[in-house]
C-alpha cells in the first residue's frame, strides 16, 4: 500500500493526524505566487505555461509542506478548449462567451480536440509528477458539468446562477445537452490528467447549493456519478473527490450516490454534524471557515482544533470549506498547518 497519507485517508484509514491541503494554496495571497503570476503576464499565461504553472503549484508545497499539490489551473480551461471565448476582466473575474441555444451546443468542438488547448496542462501533470516531493500527492482536477454550465451559459460567474436556471426551466433539452457535452468532455479532460500522472481527482461543484431537490439529483448526483464511472472503467481503483459546495442535506449520501471515495464539505455545515451523517460513510475533507486564515489568533487554532477533534473516529482530510481568500496572512496558514500537526 502506498505510504502517501492522502491516499490512505482516501482508501478510508483513520490516521492519527489527518492529511492536509489547501483549496486555492497556490494563489495571490502568496508573495511568490504574484511574482510569478507578473512573470507570465495574466492569469491564464500562466495556466498555460507549464513551467510557471509547475512552479506556483510547488510554492506552497516548500513553504508548508502540504500533504497534497492541487495542479494548478481552472475550472473554466475546459470549456474554452470546446471553443467559446475565456478572459478575465482585472478585479472582476472571468468572462466567456455564451452558449444558450441549441445551435451553439451543436457549434462546440468535439472533445476529440479539447487536448489541443489543454496539452499544456498535462504538460504541467506531468512535470510535477517528476518534482513532487516522494510523500506528496498531486491532485488534478475538473469543474463539475453543473457549475461550468452556469458560466458558460451567462457568460460569468453570478451570485444566484440566474441564467442557469433560466435555460433549465426554459429550454431543457438545449440545457441537457450542455450538461452532456460537458460531462463527456471532462472524462475525457480528467483522464488525461491521470495519464500525465495526477493520482486523485477532484470535482469541483461550486454551485451545487442552488440545484434543489430533483434538479439536484439530475444535474449534481447524475454528472457526478457518469464521470466517476466512467473514469473508473478507464482508471481501476482511481480515487476521486466530490465538492458539491453547500449541498446541505445532500451531502448525505452524495458519495454512496455517485461513486465518489471523499466528499469535500464546506463550512456551512458543522463539523459535528458532517461526522454524524456524512463521514459515517466514508472519508471527507474539510472544513475550516477560509476567514480563519485572514483573522487567525486564537480563533483560529480553536476552530481547527474543532474541525480536527470532531473528525477524528472516521477518514478525514484537513482543509478548508473554500478557497483561501487574496487578502489572508501566510503566517496564519503556518499556524493553521501547525496546530493539525501538532494539536
Ligand atoms: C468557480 C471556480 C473557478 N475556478 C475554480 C472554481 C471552483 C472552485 C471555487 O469555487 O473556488 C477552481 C480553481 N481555480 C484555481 C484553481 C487552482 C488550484 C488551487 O490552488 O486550488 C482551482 C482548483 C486557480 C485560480 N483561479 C482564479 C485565480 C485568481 C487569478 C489571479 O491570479 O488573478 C486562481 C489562483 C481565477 C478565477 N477562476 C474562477 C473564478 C470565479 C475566478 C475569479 C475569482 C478570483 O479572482 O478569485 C472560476
Amino acid at each position: 500500500m502506498s505510504d502517501k497519507t492522502i491516499l490512505r485517508a482516501l482508501k478510508g484509514e483513520v490516521l492519527p493526524t489527518p492529511p492536509i491541503w489547501m483549496m486555492r494554496q497556490a494563489g495571490r495571497y502568496l508573495p511568490e505566487y504574484r511574482a510569478t503570476r507578473a512573470q507570465a503576464g495574466d492569469f491564464l499565461s500562466l495556466c498555460y505555461t507549464p513551467d510557471l504553472a509547475a512552479e506556483v503549484t510547488l510554492q506552497p508545497i516548500r513553504r508548508y509542506g502540504f500533504d497534497a499539490a492541487i495542479l494548478f489551473a481552472d475550472i473554466l480551461l475546459l470549456p474554452q478548449a470546446l471553443g467559446p471565448k475565456l478572459w478575465f476582466e482585472t478585479g472582476e473575474g472571468p468572462r466567456m462567451e455564451t452558449t444558450t441555444t441549441m445551435a451553439a451546443v451543436k457549434a462546440l468542438k468535439s472533445k476529440d480536440l479539447i487536448h489541443e488547448t489543454l496539452s499544456p496542462v498535462y504538460e504541467t501533470v506531468r512535470i510535477l509528477s517528476r518534482e513532487l516531493p516522494r510523500e506528496t500527492t498531486l491532485i488534478g482536477f475538473a469543474g463539475a458539468p453543473w457549475t461550468v454550465a452556469t458560466y458558460m451559459i451567462a457568460g460569468r460567474g453570478s451570485k444566484d446562477q440566474g441564467a442557469a436556471h433560466a435555460l433549465k426551466s426554459a429550454d431543457r433539452e438545449t440545457f441537457s445537452a450542455l450538461i452532456d457535452v460537458i460531462t463527456e468532455a471532462t472524462v475525457d479532460y480528467l483522464s488525461e490528467q491521470v495519464k500525465a500522472g495526477a493520482e486523485v481527482v477532484k470535482l469541483f461543484d461550486s454551485w451545487a447549493g442552488s440545484l434543489k431537490g430533483a434538479d439536484f439529483e439530475d444535474f449534481a448526483v447524475k454528472p457526478t456519478a457518469r464521470i466517476i464511472a466512467a473514469l473508473r472503467a478507464r482508471h481501476p481503483g482511481l480515487p476521486i473527490i466530490a465538492f458539491p459546495r453547500e449541498a446541505g442535506q445532500g451531502y448525505i449520501g452524495f458519495a454512496r450516490k455517485t461513486g465518489a471515495d471523499c466528499v469535500a464539505l464546506d463550512n456551512s455545515v458543522t463539523p459535528e454534524w458532517a461526522a454524524a451523517h456524512v463521514q459515517v460513510s466514508g472519508c471527507v475533507q474539510g472544513n475550516l471557515a477560509p476567514e480563519h486564515m485572514v483573522t487567525g489568533g486564537e480563533a483560529l487554532v480553536r476552530e481547527t482544533r474543532k474541525v480536527v477533534e470532531a473528525f477524528r473516529n472516521g477518514p478525514h482530510i484537513f482543509n478548508l470549506g473554500h478557497g483561501i481568500t487574496p487578502d489572508a496572512d501566510p503566517e496564519n496558514v503556518a499556524l493553521m498547518v501547525q496546530t493539525v500537526r501538532n494539536g
